[in-house]
C-alpha cells in the first residue's frame, strides 16, 4: 500500500473549484483539515477526511458495479479526469486486471466508439486544417512545462482494427505512467488529424475529428515534419514515441527522424523488442540458440518488419552471423502470401528488401488461383522453429497450419501477436491442444491460462510491447540520450528475457506476468540508459554507477504530498 509521503510538498496556485477540477492537483475528499481551510475547500467537501486507502476502496467498488469492459473503461477514463493520484493508485493496486481495461483489449472497443463515448478532450490535437497555428497551439498547452514524453499518432493502424480517425490512445502514455513511473504532468499525447478513409467515421455526423479523406503524399509529410521541428525547437530533450502509423509511414518516418532526435516507434521497435525477449526466454527452455531457429513471421507490417529485423540484428550481435545469412532465417508472408520478387514492387515495400525469398527456391511448391503461395505450403517446406503472427488475421494459423508445424519440431515457438483478443491468429488453448502442450506460447493480449496434458496449467506470456516500451523510453529519458540506439534496445530486450519466469520453469510464462510489469520495466530502463553510457551518448553528467539510483529517484509514485498555498506556485 502507498504511504502518505511526509516529504512530498507542493506550493500551489490554484483555489476552490478550479483545484478540485485539476486532475493533476485534486485530492477531493483527502485535503486535510488545513488545506480545505488554506484553499477555500471547507464549504465544497464533504466533512470526513479520507486516506487514499478508502478512496481507493471507493473507487474500486465504484468500478466493479459497472459490468461491462467498456463502462469500467469509461469510469477509469472519468477518474483519470478528475484525480491523477487516485486513478494511478487504484491502477497500481490491480494492474492486471485494470490494464486490460484501461489498455488492450479493451481501449480497441473505446477507440471505435471514441466519438460516442466522448465527454472531454486529453492530450492535444493537431488538425491538418490549422496547421498554420500549429505552433502557437503547441505553444499554448506546453509553455514553461518540462514535456519528457510526447506519444502522437495519426491512426491510421490502430492497433488491428485499422484507420480510426482521431480515435486517440491516450492509454499508451498512461501505461508509462503505470509501469515505469513517467510524471503524467510531462507526458503528452499527440494526434495528428490527418483526416480518415474509415467510411463509417466520415458518414458519422458525431464524429469529432476532421471530416475529409486523409491527406498523403507530400502535403502529408510537411505536416509531420512541421510537427517533428516544432518539437525539436521547443523540447529538444523530449522523448517522441510514435504509435499506430499506417504501414506506409511507420518505417520510413523512423529513418527519416531517429538521428536526428530521440525517436521511437512503438509498433516497430517495442515490438520487436519485446518479442525478441519472448524468443530469448524460449530458446532457453528449448536450450537452442536464435540462430538455429527458422522463423516464419505472418503478417509484413510494421510489427512484421521490426521483428524480423530485431531478432535479425540479434542474431549478428549474439550468434556473429553474418547480415546475410541471418537474413536467410526469415520467411515473411503477407496478405499476398510469401513475399518474392515475382510478387512485384507494388506488393513489396522497399523496407521488405533483405527479407525477400528468391523465386526459384518455391518453384516445386503449390501455389493458389492468384499465383500466392500460402501460409500452409510455407509451413510446410520451411519448417518453421517459430511462427509469428501480426496479420490482423484472426484465426490464420489454423489447426492444419499448427499440426503441420508441429511435425516439423518438437517444441514450435508459436506467438499469435494480433491484438485485441478477436484478432488473435490462434488461441492459444487449441495451439496447445494441437500440439499436445509442446507449443511455446506468447500473445498479444492477455489469455488465461490452458491445461497441458498432464492437467498443468500454461501460462500464456502476454507478448505485447506495454512490457518493455515504458522502460526503453524511461531509460532513454533518464540518460537523456539524443537517440535511441539498436543497442540501447538490444540491451533492454536482453535485460527483459532475463526476467522471465520459464528460465526457472519451463511451465511458466514466457515472459513476467504483468503485475510485475513495473519491476520488469524498472530493469529495462536500467539496461537501457547503461547502455547509453557504454555507448558514450549520455546527456547527464552523472555517472554510470548511479543509474539505478537516479532510475529509482526519478519515478513518479501516485502520493498526495501536502499542499501551500502560493500564488507563484504551481497550476
Ligand atoms: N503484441 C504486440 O505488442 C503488438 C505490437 C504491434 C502490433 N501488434 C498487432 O499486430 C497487428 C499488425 O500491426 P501492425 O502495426 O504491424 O499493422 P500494419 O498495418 O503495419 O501491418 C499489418 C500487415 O498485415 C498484413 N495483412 C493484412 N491482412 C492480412 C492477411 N489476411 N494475411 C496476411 N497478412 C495480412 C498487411 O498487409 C500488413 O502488411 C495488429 O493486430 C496489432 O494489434 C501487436
Ligand atoms: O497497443 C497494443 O496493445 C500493442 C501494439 O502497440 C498494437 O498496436 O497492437
Ligand atoms: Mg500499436
Amino acid at each position: 500500500m502507498f504511504q502518505i509521503s511526509s516529504e512530498l510538498k507542493f506550493k500551489v496556485a490554484l483555489r476552490g473549484d478550479t483545484l478540485l477540477t485539476s486532475p493533476r492537483w485534486n485530492k477531493g475528499t483527502a485535503f486535510t483539515k488545513q488545506e480545505r481551510k488554506d484553499f477555500g475547500l471547507t464549504g465544497r467537501l464533504p466533512s470526513r477526511i479520507n486516506t487514499i486507502d478508502e478512496q481507493c476502496e471507493r473507487a474500486y467498488d465504484q468500478l466493479r458495479s459497472r459490468e461491462s469492459p467498456i463502462q469500467k473503461n469509461s469510469f477509469l477514463q472519468s477518474l483519470k479526469e478528475q484525480n491523477w493520484v487516485l486513478y494511478y493508485s487504484l491502477l497500481s493496486r490491480h494492474i492486471k486486471e485494470l490494464t486490460s481495461i484501461i489498455y488492450t483489449p479493451t481501449e480497441a472497443e473505446a477507440i471505435e466508439n471514441y466519438s460516442h463515448l466522448f465527454r472531454r478532450s486529453e492530450g492535444m490535437f493537431l488538425s491538418f486544417p490549422d496547421q498554420d497555428t500549429m505552433e502557437e497551439d503547441f505553444l499554448e498547452q506546453t509553455r514553461g512545462k518540462d514535456i519528457e514524453l510526447i506519444v502522437c499518432t495519426d491512426a491510421e493502424a490502430i492497433l488491428g482494427i485499422g484507420d480510426q480517425g482521431v480515435g486517440i490512445s491516450s492509454a499508451k502514455s498512461a501505461i508509462y505512467t503505470l509501469l515505469a513511473g513517467i510524471n503524467p504532468a510531462n507526458a503528452l499525447s499527440v494526434t495528428l488529424d490527418v483526416g480518415t478513409d474509415n467510411e463509417t467515421l466520415l458518414n458519422d455526423h458525431l464524429y469529432v475529428g476532421w471530416p475529409s479523406k486523409r491527406v498523403r503524399g507530400v502535403e502529408y509529410d510537411k505536416f509531420i515534419d512541421k510537427f517533428v521541428q516544432l518539437i525539436r525547437k521547443h523540447q529538444p530533450h523530449c522523448l517522441l514515441h510514435f504509435e499506430d502509423f499506417g504501414v506506409s509511414n511507420a518505417q520510413r518516418l523512423l529513418e527519416l527522424y531517429r538521428n536526428e532526435h530521440s525517436v521511437f516507434n512503438d509498433d516497430i521497435q517495442g515490438t520487436g523488442a519485446v518479442t525478441l525477449a519472448a524468443l530469448m526466454a524460449a530458446i532457453g527452455v528449448t536450450k537452442s540458440k536464435l540462430a538455429d531457429q527458422r522463423y516464419v513471421i505472418f503478417g509484413a507490417g510494421s510489427a512484421g518488419l521490426g521483428i524480423a529485423k530485431q531478432v535479425r540484428d540479434a542474431i549478428i550481435l549474439i550468434d556473429g552471423v553474418p547480415r546475410e545469412e541471418a537474413n536467410k532465417k526469415f520467411y515473411l508472408v503477407d496478405r499476398f502470401g510469401l513475399i518474392k520478387p515475382s510478387l512485384g514492387p507494388n506488393k513489396i515495400r522497399p523496407a521488405l528488401q533483405e527479407f525477400v525469398r528468391p523465386d526459384e527456391e518455391w518453384s516445386d511448391v503449390p501455389i493458389n488461383d492468384a499465383g500466392e503461395v500460402e501460409l500452409l505450403e510455407v509451413v510446410r517446406k520451411v519448417r518453421p522453429t517459430v511462427l509469428i503472427g501480426c496479420s490482423t488475421k484472426g484465426g490464420a494459423f489454423t489447426e492444419r497450419v499448427v499440426r503441420t508445424m508441429k511435425e516439423g519440431c518438437e517444441r514450435p515457438i508459436i506467438f499469435p501477436l494480433s491484438n485485441p483478443s478477436h484478432l488473435v491468429e490462434v488461441d492459444p488453448k487449441d495451439a496447445n491442444d494441437w500440439t499436445e502442450g509442446m507449443a511455446l506460447l506468447a500473445t498479444g493480449s492477455p489469455f488465461p491460462p490452458t491445461k497441458m496434458p498432464n492437467g498443468k496449467d500454461y501460462v500464456i506470456a502476454e507478448c505485447n510491447n506495454a512490457l518493455i516500451y515504458p522502460g526503453l523510453g524511461f531509460g532513454s529519458m533518464l540518460s537523456q540520450s539524443r537517440q535511441m540506439t539498436d543497442g540501447m534496445i538490444i540491451a533492454g530486450a536482453q535485460r527483459l528475457a532475463a526476467l522471465s519466469p520459464a528460465l526457472k520453469d519451463p511451465d511458466s510464462g514466457l515472459l513476467p506476468d504483468f503485475q510485475d510489469g513495473p519491476a520488469a520495466n524498472l530493469e529495462v530502463a536500467v539496461a537501457v540508459a547503461e547502455q547509453a553510457f557504454d555507448e558514450g551518448i549520455q546527456g547527464v553528467s552523472w555517472s554510470r554507477e548511479e543509474v539505478r539510483a537516479k532510475a529509482e529517484e526519478k519515478q513518479w509514485k501516485p502520493l498526495y504530498g501536502k499542499y501551500e498555498y502560493d500564488e507563484q506556485g504551481a497550476k
